[in-house]
């Protein structure tokens, strides 16, 4: 059987970075190298304070702790770490296109192919390659393609073994993961042969029968199709949040009776002001890009209602706020408790906080914002993104602060838009006393609860009852 001694991961980011952290914690035999292009983010995760690593993950700078520098390790010289690599996992990023075929739908493989590239031209030893990054069904047979084609007679060997985490839970997730899906050739002896490394790395912590095999495509289709439900839930609950605000039903009793449905089950029914976070959108846009490049309009229509039922909720929400303060918001300060996409990160990306920001923005709000986490160059650089106004506009309107009591100081109104914990435990008195009155209270994550809140004299508002 092939032992795998070097591996490399090619992206040290949310997925590249914690995987490789685990795995080199889990197997100190073998030598883990990440490496990346972007010199500041391997430079972040070398720093001598390993609370400085780019990534916020509960539990992570532990992991990193104990493995960097033993058998972990994090460099820019991308060729060498492919030479030296018997095992090569493909870590980049594969954002939604934005030019040419396929634009605002379809996945950017350009990233993908000149990690492909790159391989080809450094490897001179057997490899196995293996996706990690999310990718269109399929992409494995160009992959082989570019590096049959391309490279020095070297013997390629194509796994799909996509990442199912989720952020702010990435170690959890990896210690403990429901499966891990391994694609790969299963009828040549090579290509087990392949599947077999992967597994033995893996089998090292994840008891076997959670080691699910398959062929390369049903892998790759599958991280595709578990995204996809996972939304279309969370938009399924958000649809009937809107029903529940005009029929006095309330959001979070139906999910839970819903959810006590043993064929339903009860996660990912958390009705919220939208899913955000780079992947469900992008996935989504994906599988419907591929459908309809197979003729599949009814496949593609059906799962792209999941990603315009998001963009009503979120529109739905912002407009809420402008309507109950009396219908304008103009010169008004809008306090926004949180910007990441969910609790427990600092990842913002397609984070809805975004999106009502740039709404109250338009109806020339002023923002204020807090996120325990999120850095303050981000929240701009996030508004800077969507090209609405100029990015000097975007500094003069919206301030960010260090602290919720400083946030909401003098506002008409606040808005808790990620669900973070410290939210709850918030001396919301104070808080209100130094509000203008009426003082409002926008809840998008149903983390409050509004007796108390309604106690204290707040104009209280909750999505979804
Ligand atoms: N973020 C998640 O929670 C998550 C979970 C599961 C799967 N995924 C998938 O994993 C993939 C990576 O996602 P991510 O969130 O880690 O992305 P990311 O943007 O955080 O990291 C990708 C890294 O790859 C680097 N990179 C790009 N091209 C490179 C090249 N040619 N050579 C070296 N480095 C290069 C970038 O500089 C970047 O640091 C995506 O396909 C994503 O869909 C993400
Ligand atoms: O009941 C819920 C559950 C989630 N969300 C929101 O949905 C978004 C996504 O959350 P989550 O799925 O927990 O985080 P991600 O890190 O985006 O993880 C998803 O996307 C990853 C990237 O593909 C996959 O690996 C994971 O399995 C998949 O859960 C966030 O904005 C959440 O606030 C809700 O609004 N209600």
């Amino acid at each position: 059987m092939t032992r795998i001694k070097n591996i490399c991961c090619i992206g040290a980011g949310y997925v590249g970075g914690p995987t490789m952290a685990v795995i080199a914690q889990k197997c100190p035999e073998i030598n883990v190298t990440v490496v990346d292009i972007n010199e500041q983010r391997i430079a972040a995760w070398n720093d001598e304070d390993v609370e400085n690593i780019p990534i916020y993950e509960p539990g992570l700078s532990k992991i990193v702790k104990e493995a960097r520098d033993r058998n972990l390790f994090f460099s820019t010289d991308v060729d060498a770490a492919i030479d030296k690599a018997d095992m090569i996992f493909i870590s980049v990023n594969t954002p939604t296109k934005t030019y040419g075929i396929g634009k605002g739908m379809a996945a950017d493989l350009k990233y993908i192919e000149l990690c492909a590239r790159q391989i080809a031209r450094v490897s001179k030893t057997d490899k196995i390659v293996v996706e990690k990054s999310t990718l269109p069904v399929r992409t494995a047979e160009a992959l082989k393609n570019i590096l049959d084609n391309t490279g020095n007679g070297v013997n390629y060997q194509i796994l799909s073994n996509p990442e199912f985490l989720a952020e702010g839970t990435a170690v959890d997730d990896l210690m403990n993961p429901d499966r891990v899906l391994i694609g790969g050739d299963l009828d040549n002896s090579e290509g087990k042969e392949a599947v077999e490394a992967l597994v033995d790395i893996y089998a090292h912590w994840i008891p076997r029968e959670r080691l699910l095999t398959t062929n390369v495509w049903s892998s790759e289709l599958s991280k595709l199709t578990a995204n996809a439900f996972l939304a279309q839930r969370v938009s399924s609950i958000n649809a009937m949040s809107e029903l529940c605000e005009k029929t006095g039903a309330d959001v979070n009793e139906v999910s839970k009776a819903v959810g006590m449905d043993s064929r339903i089950g009860s996660k990912f029914l958390k009705s919220s002001v939208g899913f955000g976070g780079s992947c469900f959108q992008k996935d989504i846009l994906n599988l419907v890009y591929i459908s309809k490049s197979f003729g599949l309009h009814e496949v593609a229509d059906y799962w792209e209602q999941v990603i315009l039922m998001n963009d009503h909720q979120k529109r739905r929400f912002a407009a809420k706020i402008v309507q109950t303060l009396f219908n304008t918001v103009s010169g008004k300060k809008i306090a926004l408790l949180g910007w990441a996409f969910k609790k427990d990160t600092n990842d913002t990306r397609e984070s809805a906080a975004i999106y009502v920001a740039d709404y109250l923005l338009n109806e020339q709000a002023e923002i204020v914002v807090y996120d325990p986490k999120v850095k303050t160059e981000q929240i701009y650089a996030d508004l800077d993104y969507l090209n609405t106004r100029a990015s000097k506009e975007n500094r003069a309107r919206v301030k960010v602060v260090d602290t919720p009591y400083e946030a909401t100081k003098d506002a008409h109104a606040v808005a808790l838009l990620t669900e973070w914990e410290e939210f709850k435990d918030l001396d919301w008195k104070k808080i209100y006393n130094k509000m203008l009155k009426p003082a409002f209270l926008f809840d998008g994550r149903r983390l409050l609860e509004r007796k108390t809140k309604e106690e204290i004299g707040f104009e209280f508002y909750a999505i979804g009852s």
